[in-house]
């Protein structure tokens, strides 16, 4: 899978894109306000030179009226006091419905981009998204840009506020001086550039640091989640866990601190040119009223521009910054909402070719809702040809050529070692990746040539490491078949069938008991329990399915139930393929054939009696796991 380059500009301008479409309205009514907002100080200045003047004018006329009589006798000050009054009070009021307006904002970015997010995720076909390193750190950046995408808001209106704020302060710096505005910009400018290379320093060493970040990240969840809330104390591991996090933190937090440290130092010295910078100007309007060229109320004034100008600048400075920090930030989300997935449906042939076949065949029917082929559809079944594999982040091969016809309607038992590569076969029946060599022929036709949602309808699975929903019983088994969300009888059945019809009888709310004790009211089953459940879903599934693929389906269960299960395995077999691992080996003599792995490769296929009678590596396992019950 490739990851796409994206450039910062390409960035910005994806975000800006997508926050105009989720929040124009918004995005509209901030702008308008923030330039009535924007004219504010320049009004202020203005009204606040002419209180000045007029105050100095009437001090010169000696006048000895009380103050409050002589503001009302003055239509002018009174006016002007007024008015500035009337500014700040709109300014706060701007402010107030800015943050205001802003803050629903934000909630709709972040709900919107996560929601792409995580449905881009969820519908990735490629199971490799959550197993390559290079994919997981975008994963890990992605997050970090989804905090930041809505303060993309605020920066416009902060870089917004300090254009409305600058040209209006800029024209009456202007008509003190013309050379004024040059020297504010050119004072600004260094501190600028140098605050750019900082941001993107800090973002490359962020970049570099994301396996690590991932790495505290996955040490969190193994501190604080249930998953490992036992073992841990059990065998007090906090404390060597514990000082791995800080390590990794320290180590994260380091590396960050110095570019910091070099950054801050940087922009300071060039802040501090910038402020002798504004100095001159000042200089120049004291000195212009020593010579009375000026008045006090132009130095009010021009002192008022100057740090209105100031103050812009820094606004149009520091959020350009932010601009830039948040495009390189969101950078990670527009590749991954690019990214492809390389087990793709594009090439894949219409399955409308092999139903055709197999209605001519008289092989179609319906069930429920939904069409389907029955299992005898798989007319020529599955054939495995010269297939290796090796998994996406790795470069050692774990299934080497294999070949295997498995018939229509025949129950395989896969069983071999720990590592030999049983599961990796299965994953790769399901499609959940491609070969690396060879190729999976399914009823003629190759795997990859197959629509992939299509392909995964016609398969039932319980894996090894089934999930464990956290919702309720009737959804837990209703996810193995959606149109059957409602059939209470279908679901009772699977329930039943899989042997935990009394166990959910005595739950209080039956069907609609929550599972997973961190739901409100929920319970917890027991870890057959909830193998038991996985079978149920299973079941509810397996009319439409054509291959069946159960990866060690009793590895949790008792005896009794254990051996109700293989009665029952026997029944969900029939009519279809059945592939399952296991190391029971009494199961394996209830199948059609045994296929034995060994480090990625099969060293034996037959019958359980013809396997024994072989006497080899079959023969040497079951022997040692019979003679472990004797
Ligand atoms: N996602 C993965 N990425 C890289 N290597 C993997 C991945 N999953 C499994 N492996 C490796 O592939 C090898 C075969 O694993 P697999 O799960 O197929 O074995 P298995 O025969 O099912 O073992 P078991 O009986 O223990 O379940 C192992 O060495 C394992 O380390």
């Amino acid at each position: 899978m490739q990851i796409i380059e994206i450039s910062p500009f390409q960035a910005f301008r994806r975000s800006v894109t997508t926050v105009m479409q989720v929040v124009p309205k918004e995005l509209r009514y901030v702008a308008i306000l923030t330039l009535l907002g924007g004219a504010g100080p320049a009004i202020a200045i203005w009204l606040n030179k002419i209180i000045i003047d007029e105050i100095t004018r009437l001090l010169s006329t000696g006048t000895t009226q009380n103050a409050i009589a002589l503001i009302l006798s003055q239509p002018v000050l009174l006016s002007s006091i007024a008015g500035s009054l009337l500014v700040n009070l709109v300014s706060d009021a701007i402010a107030n419905i800015n943050s205001f307006v802003y803050t629903s904002l934000r909630d709709r970015i972040t709900g919107f981009i996560q929601g792409q997010v995580i449905e881009k995720v969820a519908t990735f076909e490629d199971i490799a998204l959550f197993e390559t390193p290079d994919l997981l750190n975008l994963l890990q950046l992605t997050e970090k840009g989804m905090q930041r995408l809505p303060e993309l808001c605020i920066r416009l209106v902060t870089m917004l506020e300090g254009i409305f704020i600058f040209i209006p302060a800029i024209l009456l710096s202007v008509s003190l001086a013309w050379w004024i505005p040059l020297i504010l910009f050119s004072c600004v400018t260094p501190a600028m550039y140098v605050e750019r290379k900082y941001r993107k320093q800090v973002w490359r060493v962020e970049k570099t640091q994301a396996s690590l970040l991932r790495e505290m990240n996955l040490y969190k969840t193994v501190l604080t989640g249930e998953t490992y809330a036992k073992e841990i104390r059990l065998f007090s591991l906090q404390p060597l866990l514990l000082e791995r996090w800080y390590g990794l933190y320290r180590t994260i937090f380091r590396a960050m601190e110095q570019i910091r440290r070099r950054g801050t130092t940087a922009v300071i010295s060039w802040s501090l040119l910038s402020g002798l910078g504004f100095a001159l100007p000042y200089l120049y309007v004291v000195q212009g009223v020593l010579d009375r060229t000026h008045t006090l109320g132009d130095l009010a004034l021009y002192t008022g521009v100057i740090l209105e100008v100031r103050r812009s600048l820094d606004n149009l400075m520091s959020g350009g910054s932010e601009l830039y920090d948040i495009a390189l930030a969101t950078t990670p989300i527009f590749q991954l909402l690019e990214l492809e997935p390389q087990l793709s449906s594009s090439q894949s042939k219409s399955w409308g070719k092999i139903r055709e076949s197999a209605a001519n065949n008289q092989n179609f029917q319906r069930n429920g809702n939904r069409e389907s082929l029955s299992g005898e559809a798989l007319q020529t079944g599955i054939d495995i040809k010269n297939l290796s594999f090796t998994y996406p982040n790795s470069e050692r091969p774990i299934l080497k050529n294999i070949n295997l016809k498995i018939h229509p309607n025949e129950m395989i038992v896969l069983v071999g070692e720990n590592g030999a590569g049983k599961t990796t076969l299965t994953k790769l029946l399901c499609r959940l990746y491609d070969p690396s060599q060879g190729a999976i022929i399914w009823n003629g036709e190759d795997l990859r040539s197959l629509p992939l949602e299509d392909l995964r309808s016609r398969i039932d699975v319980v894996m090894q490491d089934y999930a464990r929903f956290p919702t309720t019983v009737r959804e837990n088994v209703a996810f193995g078949n959606l149109p059957k969300m409602q059939d209470d009888e279908a679901i009772k059945e699977a329930i039943a069938e899989a042997g935990l019809a009394k166990v959910i009888e005595k739950l209080d709310g039956g069907l609609e008991t929550l599972l997973g004790k961190q739901l409100e009211g929920g319970i917890d089953l027991s870890g057959g329990q909830w193998q038991r459940l996985a079978i149920a879903r299973a079941l509810l599934r397996l009319s439409p399915a054509e291959l069946l693929i159960l990866d060690e389906p009793t590895a949790n269960l008792d005896p009794k139930t254990e051996h109700e299960i293989y009665n029952i395995l026997r029944t969900l077999a029939k009519g279809r393929i059945a592939v399952v691992v296991s190391h029971r080996l009494a199961l394996a003599k209830l199948a059609d054939r045994v296929v034995v792995l060994e480090h990625g490769q099969i060293i034996e296929v037959g019958t359980h009696d013809e396997l024994i009678a072989l006497g080899g590596q079959y023969h040497l396992m079951f022997t040692r796991q019979a003679s472990s019950y004797n």
